[in-house]
């Protein structure tokens, strides 16, 4: 087990250069999989999650080739991927699962969808019930949760669908069943969620049209092959933002960090909570936009957080309520229940370790009321667990540069998931972390 050691202190400086998207990463495999010809992946994240859609693809006939900096996909066609010798595993990835079962309800073969203890307990009815409707034949385990079977050469035909949460899970795992299905598939979400999936879709030569929060794909249609340079991944830079924030004399620069709307609600939060947060050279890559992100050391106020913004900002809560502990008064979050549903229970396991650092805490069914401390440190020391969750891992990280004393993280090999070399990056930036391997 690796345990993260941090000396509390010091400031976060220099130019940060975070790894690629992991949702973008996701998708592009699948996408070029599933497209004919090859396809020219850059910046892809070489990370846990993404390496076992790559690998599943793998089992079913894709062939993946490094040259350099790029991964080259030679796609097989929309029906071209071969039947897997085994289960596909899909370790500890809620994304590959969800948007994987909605590709798989269309092949001809069977497939057996399998993920580790935690993504095994997460909710997959959500997926389950949408593809059903569509005509799929899938199974899952009791309250249903992973494995998943689904039986192959189900005739799919279209549906209108309003899913019961935002989710771009649910959302692009029906439109990508869609693809294979008879007529036309409709999508209406209940409130916004990122929309990676659609401009992957566009960029891949599929038609897929939007009206006001409604999505419609026409069945049948084909994958060209396509370019994708992957931009850095907000939800890895969003732990070096609040860090770079709350670390007095701190400033850094995270260079070509995607900033889609969809997907930036950390940035909008923690401006509104008086973060110092400048986006230089916005441009489009590859249908996303980026830009350079600045951020220097600021200090916050709380603020109320919910509706909306809940899902645009969905996986930087954790660092986020690092940054509230550190803000001036209450920060107050609702309607954020889908956070209990993620690799951990992200609203108790948070309010515990916040709780062993000495912050004031209110936990709620659907969120959490935190009151900070603007003032000199507002953590004290203590040994946290993460319970096997990366972005808990790294938010509590981020805690020693406001803490008093020092933090041991334990079980942080999860932070492999979505961001391989977090430890030695955090320390070239000034945080004074170490890793060490620790017998269970
Ligand atoms: O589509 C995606 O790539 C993701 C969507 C989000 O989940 P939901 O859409 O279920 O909220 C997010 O939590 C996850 O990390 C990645
Ligand atoms: C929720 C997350 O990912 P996934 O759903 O893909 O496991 C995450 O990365 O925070």
């Amino acid at each position: 087990m690796r345990r993260f050691h941090l000396q509390p202190g010091a400031a976060l400086r220099g130019r940060v250069s975070v790894p690629g998207d992991k949702s973008v990463s996701h998708r592009a495999i699948m996408l070029s999989a599933i497209a004919s010809g090859r396809s020219r992946i850059t910046g892809f994240l070489e990370s846990a999650d993404c390496l076992a859609t790559l690998h599943a693809f793998e089992a079913m006939g894709v062939t993946f080739v490094r040259d350099g900096e790029a991964l080259e996909v030679d796609g097989v066609g929309r029906d071209g991927l071969h039947a897997p010798d085994g289960p596909l595993d899909l370790g500890n990835s809620g994304t590959s699962m969800r948007l994987m079962s909605g590709l798989m309800a269309g092949q001809r073969f069977d497939s057996r969808l399998v993920g580790d203890a935690s993504l095994s307990r997460r909710p997959m009815a959500r997926v389950i019930e949408p593809l059903t409707r569509m005509g799929a034949r899938i199974e899952g385990q009791e309250g249903g949760r992973a494995p998943l079977i689904i039986q192959g050469g189900q005739p799919l035909k279209g549906i209108d669908y309003t899913p019961p949460v935002a989710s771009a899970q649910i959302k692009s795992c029906v439109l990508l069943a869609g693809l294979y299905a008879d007529g036309v598939t409709r999508v209406t979400e209940p409130g916004v969620s990122r929309d990676h999936t659609e401009r992957m879709l566009s960029a891949f030569g599929v038609i897929i049209e939007r009206e006001a929060r409604t999505l419609s794909i026409v069945g049948g249609q084909a994958l060209q092959a396509a370019d994708v340079a992957v931009p850095a991944d907000l939800s890895s830079a969003a732990f070096f933002i609040v860090g770079a924030t709350i670390a007095e004399s701190s400033a850094i620069v995270l260079p070509g960090v995607g900033i889609n709307p969809t997907r930036r609600g950390v940035l909008d939060i923690l401006k509104r909570m008086g973060a110092d947060i400048r986006l230089h050279d916005e441009r489009i890559q590859a249908g996303e936009p980026v830009a350079d992100i600045e951020v220097r050391s600021a200090s916050l106020k709380g603020v109320d957080i919910g509706g909306d913004e809940v899902e645009l900002a969905i996986d930087e809560f954790p660092a986020i309520f690092i940054a509230a502990a550190c803000a001036e008064g209450t920060t107050r979050l609702t309607g954020a229940a889908e956070l209990r549903v993620k690799e951990s229970d992200r609203i108790a396991v948070m309010a515990d370790g916040l709780s062993r650092l000495g912050v004031d805490v209110n936990v709620a069914d659907d969120g959490l009321t935190i009151v900070g401390n603007a003032t000199g440190p507002a953590f004290g020391g203590a040994r946290i667990e993460s319970h096997d969750d990366h972005r808990i891992a790294m938010a509590f990280a981020m805690a020693a540069l406001r803490a008093s004393a020092p933090i041991e993280i334990d079980d942080c090999d999860f932070v492999d998931t979505s961001f391989p070399g977090f430890v030695a990056l955090a320390a070239e930036a000034g945080l004074q972390i170490r890793a060490s391997e620790v017998s269970e």
